[in-house]
């Protein structure tokens, strides 16, 4: 069964779900984030916004996305911090799931339990193209997984790669453009 956007409104009226973006670096996770979230507060929903208190990039409370579309959040250290402060909204968005710890599935499934919709974005793959941190766990328990994808910045095709421009074998390295760029799988793939 194909499940979209309104049938998961019509779901979490009787109880929670969990909703997963991912995709690459620029590939619009983001902005799919703000989007659904804005869509619950124009329902008049409540809604609490979270990312890892890490990722300051663009703003120190704001989830910024690549084209400067925002809506402010809270930065938490942890996934527990997320337990408590989401458990008495309707709607909780979590930005660059990635980072956070293995902790994160076991929170969203208590929040969903509990009748809270919780939508979740976040890299699936690191520079390696291999899975990053919580988000393989969390597309398994999630009722949906919508996967974005970024434009080629060799080629034009879709990109689900996130290259990393820099040398430097650490996971976790913030950064943008001048680090990372999105590309298909053929162009991933050509020697260096
Ligand atoms: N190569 C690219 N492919 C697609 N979008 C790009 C690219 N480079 C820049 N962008 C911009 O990035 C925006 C998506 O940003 P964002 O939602 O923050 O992505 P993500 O959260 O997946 O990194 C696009 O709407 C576009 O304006
Ligand atoms: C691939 C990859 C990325 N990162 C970092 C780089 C950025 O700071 C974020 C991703 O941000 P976006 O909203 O998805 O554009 O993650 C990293 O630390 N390690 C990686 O392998
Ligand atoms: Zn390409």
């Amino acid at each position: 069964m194909l499940y979209t956007e309104d049938v998961f409104r019509r779901r979490s009226e009787l109880g929670g779900s969990i909703e997963v973006i991912c995709g690459s670096m620029f590939s619009g996770k983001t902005e799919e984030l703000i989007r659904r979230l804005r869509r619950a507060q124009i329902a008049r929903l409540s809604v609490e916004i979270f990312k890892p208190r890490t990722d300051t990039r663009f703003d120190e409370t704001a989830v910024v996305s690549h084209n400067a579309n925002y809506i402010q959040s809270t930065p938490v250290e942890n996934s527990s911090s997320i337990l408590l402060l989401g458990s008495d909204v309707q709607v909780v968005g979590i930005d660059e799931a990635q980072f956070f710890d293995d902790e994160l599935p076991n929170v969203c499934n208590i929040l969903a339990n509990r009748g809270v919709r919780v939508i979740v974005a976040g890299l699936d793959m690191d520079f390696k193209g291999k899975p990053f941190g919580p988000m393989p766990q969390l597309m398994t328990i999630a009722e949906s997984v919508t996967k974005v994808h970024a434009v080629c910045v060799r080629c034009g095709n879709p990109a689900l790669y996130s290259y990393r421009l820099v040398a430097d074998e650490a996971t976790v390295l913030l950064g943008e453009k001048e680090s990372y760029e999105p590309r298909c799988r053929a162009c991933y793939n050509l020697p260096a």
